[in-house]
């Protein structure tokens, strides 16, 4: 064979080798047990499985010899996978390519030697599995064929192993993409969540937008938040907006609108409800509160806005009003307050007035 198409022969060989990830492995039994065999069916004292890892062979499996690997250059085994067929020495001394080997058998020189080759997949030969002995020797035709029996046993051992190996990558592999399939559900859902959330609210002040209340209306955990008692509802609606913003420009209009936005957020509770409902008007919706509890609120806003720091006034009207699970559907409640804004409007804005004629506080 040229020397590059070799090289590349070999390449391919250690690569085949290395599939079967055995360099780093002890003895294990059922390798122990056929080189066992082959010592008592080649009535030998020694035998091993030699494995040929790049530049030294080292035995999977040995009885009888000193020695658990050596130099590639100085094995038998390497002349056996390069001719990829069995090969008897019945006496190693005489035969000059092999002076300087290493193995010993109990201490004395292999005089005798018989390998046959131990192949992988694509016929790579991985290495052999030989019977040695420390005088000079033949082999008997059936017991050169028991060796050959056994080493196809050791094929198919090795075979057995590539396949668990295959199975266990191939079972990471489908765990490894199902975790990625997992991560990416998860980012969708977050991004599809996002998605969500920013078509729900306003952009300008960040609050709940209209289309959001619509759809608190279908939403049995809002609707039970009402129905857990008397709820109050707050319609507010900055004053002169239209003024200010022919005084002072849209974008000034619209950072009024934001401060107020910042107000309302502020004033509200965790479990409140605000949203901007139209332009310059937003509805506060809050479970579980009495009307004196919401006038506060409403109140609060009221001064906050008021207490503004901007560079020209800015005031709000608020009209409040109270439903219950068992009374007026909150639509009715909601006519009520916003009723009561209209009050608030035509009694002279900046102030909040409750609905059905309880008092209004005045700013
Ligand atoms: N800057 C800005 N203006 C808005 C926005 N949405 C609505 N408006 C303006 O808000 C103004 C509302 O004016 P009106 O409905 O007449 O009410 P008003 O001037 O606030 O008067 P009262 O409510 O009676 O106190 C209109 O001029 C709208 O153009 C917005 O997003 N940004």
């Amino acid at each position: 064979m040229p020397p590059d198409r070799a090289a590349a022969h070999e390449r391919a060989r250690q690569a085949v080798l290395d599939s079967y990830r055995l360099s780093e492995t002890g003895a294990e039994q059922a390798f122990d047990e056929i080189v066992r065999l082959v010592t008592r069916l080649c009535g030998a004292p020694a035998s091993t499985l030699s494995l040929i890892d790049r530049d030294r062979q080292w035995f999977k499996a040995s009885i009888g010899t000193d020695c658990s690997s050596t130099p590639r250059l100085l094995s038998i085994c390497d002349y056996t996978i390069r001719s990829s067929s069995p090969l008897v020495i019945e006496d190693v001394a005489r035969d000059p390519r092999f002076t300087r080997l290493p193995v010993r058998i109990g201490g004395e020189p292999v005089r005798f030697y018989a390998g046959v080759p131990v192949h992988g997949h694509g016929g790579h030969v991985l290495g052999t599995l030989t019977a040695m002995d420390v005088r000079p020797r033949a082999l008997e035709e059936d017991q050169l064929d028991s060796l050959q029996i056994l080493a196809r046993q050791c094929e198919r051992l090795l075979e057995l192993r590539w396949f668990g190996l295959e199975q266990r990558r191939l079972a990471d592999e489908r765990a490894s993409t199902l975790r990625k399939a997992e991560r990416a559900q998860e980012y969708l859902r977050q991004e599809m969540e996002q998605i969500v959330e920013t078509a729900r609210l306003d952009p300008l002040t960040g609050l709940l937008n209209r289309a959001a209340l619509s759809q608190l209306r279908g939403d049995p955990a809002a609707l039970a938040r009402l129905d857990a008692g008397t709820y109050c509802l707050i319609v507010l609606d900055i004053d002169h907006f239209k003024q200010i913003n022919d005084a002072h420009g849209h974008r000034e209009g619209d950072r009024a609108l934001r401060a107020v936005g910042e107000v309302v957020e502020a004033s509200v509770r965790h479990d409140d409800v605000a949203v901007r409902f139209g332009g310059e008007e937003f509805l506060l919706i809050l479970p579980q509160t009495t009307l004196e509890a919401a006038l506060e609120v409403a109140e609060r806003i009221r001064a906050g806005v008021a207490a503004m720091d901007l560079p020209f006034p800015v005031t709000v009207s608020a009209g409040v009003a109270a439903g219950d699970p068992a009374g007026p559907l909150p639509e009715v409640v909601f006519e009520a307050a916003d009723r009561a804004l209209y009050q608030a409007k035509q009694g002279g804005r900046d102030r909040v007035v409750v609905a059905d004629g309880v008092a209004g506080v005045n700013g």
